[in-house]
């Protein structure tokens, strides 16, 4: 292979992304060669980015308007490259942290710069341009080949290196390769380098197919360079020295060779004349699964004058990485709309799936269309056009199968199908299909925008009409009349309605364990069913609910759930407590787990008794018992007395346990189940009086508003731009729904 075509690399501008992750992934530029010379699809594959230490972090798209390639980039010498990025800009992403870059395919641009970056090191600062072969001889002057393909060490830390990359389309067309590294690495031209890289490319699948047997490998230092067989990476273990590979780099030397190395040295260079690629590596883990890894943010940002579209892709392993981009950034992550934000920084086993955004949005109605019956024989046949069909509607319904929100994270719309538009011969359009939206059993549907409880659906089966499609426009059939034979008009459909929705995964239980922390809450339901709660000797033990199924006979079960802690100030989301404190909305029963070894045992029950207030006033309305846990304790016994006799001043009666023991607990049991007893019932009565829950008021809301009559409008005077407006729900629809063409 010949040695001036060693620097050449071939990226097309599609696969930029999937060149930058495996560039970053594989920790060997050479599979870069390979991956983009086969062509696949582009895949945010980012796996094991973090190992390696070098990241993409900006794709500058421009468009070229020099257009042929005679004076494109490639023979541009290194110094009049163009600058990096400031360093300011990506000195805010901590290391560690990857960036990717998805150009946007439809735009896109006719060059692109990609901004190599090592992570930020003990010294940021870039040292003075070193570049010597090991054996002081200038690199370009060397003409063994051999010896530096191992011996060459590229760069410093700290240092930058840029890539312009043409568009594939562009129209200098042909070359579609590019130096990656700079400017002067694509000095050799032509057909040769192509060849060059095809080789390359077989010669690396080989290599792959031996990589991937290896699985994880240890190394403290990554050196990657060029040579006649493609890019090398050579890694140095632990307490391998190499200092005998020294290369200082000459700053006088301009790169305009025709020496075998000259390639090789504009990879070395960033546009300021540093050196790269000597990357510190802790560990690398060189992983396979190329798609597994989704976990990549993708931020687009395009300027409004279209010249500059700027695409990054963050790796979202370093929670402490910020934007570092510019621009007119109109799109934004869904994500972070989805509840995905809130979730940062929570541990995993934290994350319960009980909330969710989601969009429903019923179809739009069909058109009526103008249209006259055409027979022979039969003039003036008259107004034809049928009505358009009605939009599809959004129903909600309780799936007994489901048993969190997670479904959510990934669909996050729901548009019901829109209404088909009337036809000739006065035949109506198809109906729009409908969109059932699943929701596990306690689901709270709740209206984004006026944080209004809609629905709550509690039993698997149950169906809600929440948002009912737009009527179908009436066609020019419809308005004939007497004094209008020939109606030239026709409606439009209604438009569906549309709304963001909060959903809420409550618990569904009967009866709830709360009280402070460590107060001996999963202590309790551990021995009073079957439940293997953790317990611990430390408060936040329970991170999560727990529930459990208590027996008392055969057919006499409830479900008791055990809830996290909640401290002071837990209504406003101290401790665990505002996660969790819904969950005991959804319980008829509470049973206040009182610490008997603690200070101040009635002090605590009170403040808990605050929180609960706090959050919802109808918590403090729900059934309760109190439990005195810890009567083991001489601490606890010697205020049972107190604490009892403060109670019964209020008129409740505490049971004292020892959980552990598991001494009172039957009773408490007995207790708890005959409150709930009372409770079904009550509630039972109060559905016979009310009737069967309507789970379709909300759609029966939307209807009635679009009853509303034409003539209900109010007129206001803007001042500010002198102009009259008529508000009313009637007249909007109907100016909605007028074809004013
Ligand atoms: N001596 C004694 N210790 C108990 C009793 N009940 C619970 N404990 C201890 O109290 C500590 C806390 O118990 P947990 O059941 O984890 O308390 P919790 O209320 O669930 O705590 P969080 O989940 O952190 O809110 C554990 O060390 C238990 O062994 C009891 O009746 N007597
Ligand atoms: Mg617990």
């Amino acid at each position: 292979m010949d040695g001036s075509d060693r620097t050449r690399v071939q990226i097309f501008v599609r696969e930029v992304c999937l060149s930058a992750c495996h560039l970053i992934r594989s920790a060997r530029w050479r599979k870069i060669i390979s991956l983009s010379s086969n062509g696949h699809e582009m895949a945010p594959a980012v796996a094991a980015a973090a190992a390696f230490p070098f990241r993409l972090f900006s794709v500058e798209a421009r468009r070229n308007s020099k257009g042929p390639r005679g004076k494109r980039s490639s023979a541009r010498p290194l110094k009049s490259s163009p600058p990096p990025r400031p360093p300011s800009a990506s000195s805010s992403i901590g290391g560690g942290a990857t960036t990717f870059t998805r150009l946007p395919l439809r735009d896109a641009p006719a060059s692109v710069e990609v901004t190599l970056e090592r992570f930020p090191t003990a010294n940021p600062e870039p040292k003075a341009p070193t570049f010597t072969s090991r054996n002081g001889e200038r690199l370009g002057d060397d003409d063994d080949d051999e010896e530096e393909e191992d011996e060459v060490e590229f760069g410093l830390p700290g240092a930058s290196t840029f890539a312009r990359l043409p568009l594939r389309d562009s129209p200098d067309g042909g070359d579609r390769t590019i130096g990656q590294f700079d400017a002067r690495a694509a000095i050799q031209e032509g057909l040769r380098s192509r060849a060059v890289s095809r080789q390359m490319v077989e010669h690396l699948e080989e290599e792959e197919e031996e990589e991937e047997e290896e699985e994880k490998q240890v190394v403290s230092r990554l050196d990657i360079f060029e040579g006649t067989k493609g890019r090398e990476a050579r890694e140095f273990l632990p307490g391998e020295d190499d200092d005998d590979d020294v290369v200082v780099f000459d700053p006088d030397y301009d790169g305009y060779s025709d020496d075998e190395e000259s390639g090789a040295i504009a990879i070395e260079q960033s546009p300021q004349g540093d050196a790269i690629s000597v990357a510190e590596l802790e560990e690398v883990e060189y992983d396979d699964d190329e798609e597994e890894d989704d976990d990549a943010e993708v931020v687009m940002f395009h300027s409004d004058d279209g010249d500059d579209a700027e695409v990054v892709l963050f790796h979202s392993d370093n929670e402490e990485e910020e934007d570092v981009f510019e621009g007119n950034g109109d799109d934004y992550d869904e994500q972070e709309e989805n509840g995905e934000a809130k979730e940062k920084g929570v541990p995993a086993v934290m994350r319960c799936f009980d909330t969710a955004k989601i969009f429903a949005r019923a179809g739009d109605g069909g058109n009526g269309v103008v249209a006259f019956r055409r027979e022979k024989y039969v003039p003036y046949g008259g107004p034809s056009g049928g009505d358009g069909g009605r939009g599809g509607n959004v129903y909600v319904e309780v799936d007994g199968e489901m048993n969190s929100l997670l479904p959510f994270r990934k669909s996050v719309h729901f548009r019901a199908g829109r209404g088909g538009h009337g036809q000739g011969k006065q035949q109506a359009g198809a109906k729009g299909d409908d969109v059932v939206v699943k929701v596990p059993p306690g689901t709270v549907v709740r209206s984004s925008a006026g944080d209004v409880d809609l629905l709550e659906l509690m039993t698997p089966g149950q169906r809600a009409l929440l948002l009912p499609g737009g009527r179908g426009g009436r066609g020019n059939a419809a308005f004939k009349s007497g004094t209008n034979k020939v109606p030239k008009i026709a409606e439009k459909g209604e438009k569906g309605p549309e709304m963001w929705l909060d959903l809420e995964l409550k618990l569904v239980a009967d009866v709830g364990i709360v009280g402070a922390p460590n107060a001996g809450k999963s202590t309790l339901l551990s021995v009073i069913s079957a439940a293997k709660p953790t317990i611990a000797n430390y408060p936040f033990t329970t991170l999560l609910p727990n529930l459990g199924v208590v027996s008392l006979g055969f057919d006499a079960t409830m479900v008791v759930a055990d809830l996290p802690g909640l401290l002071e100030g837990a209504h406003r989301g101290y401790g665990l407590g505002h996660e969790f404190l819904r969950h005991s909305e959804r319980c008829s029963v509470l049973v206040h787990v009182v610490d008997g070894s603690g200070q101040q045992p009635e002090y605590e029950f009170e403040a808990v008794r605050l929180e609960l207030e706090l959050f919802s006033p109808s918590l403090i309305d729900k059934p309760y018992i109190v439990v005195y846990n810890k009567m083991d304790l001489p601490e606890a016994s010697e205020r049972w007395n107190k604490f009892q006799e403060k109670l019964h001043a209020q008129g409740i009666m505490p049971y004292c346990i020892s959980a552990i023991n598991r001494q009172g607990t039957h009773d408490v049991v007995n207790a708890a189940y005959k409150v709930l007893q009372k409770e079904k019932q009550r509630m039972k009565d109060d559905e016979e009086c009310n009737g069967p829950e309507n789970l379709n008021h909300v759609a029966e809301t939307i209807k009635r508003e679009r009853r509303a009559a034409m003539n209900e409008f109010e007129i206001f005077h803007d001042k500010g731009r002198n102009t009259w407006n008529v508000a009313g729900a009637g007249i909007e629809r109907f100016v909605q729904m007028t074809n004013w063409q």
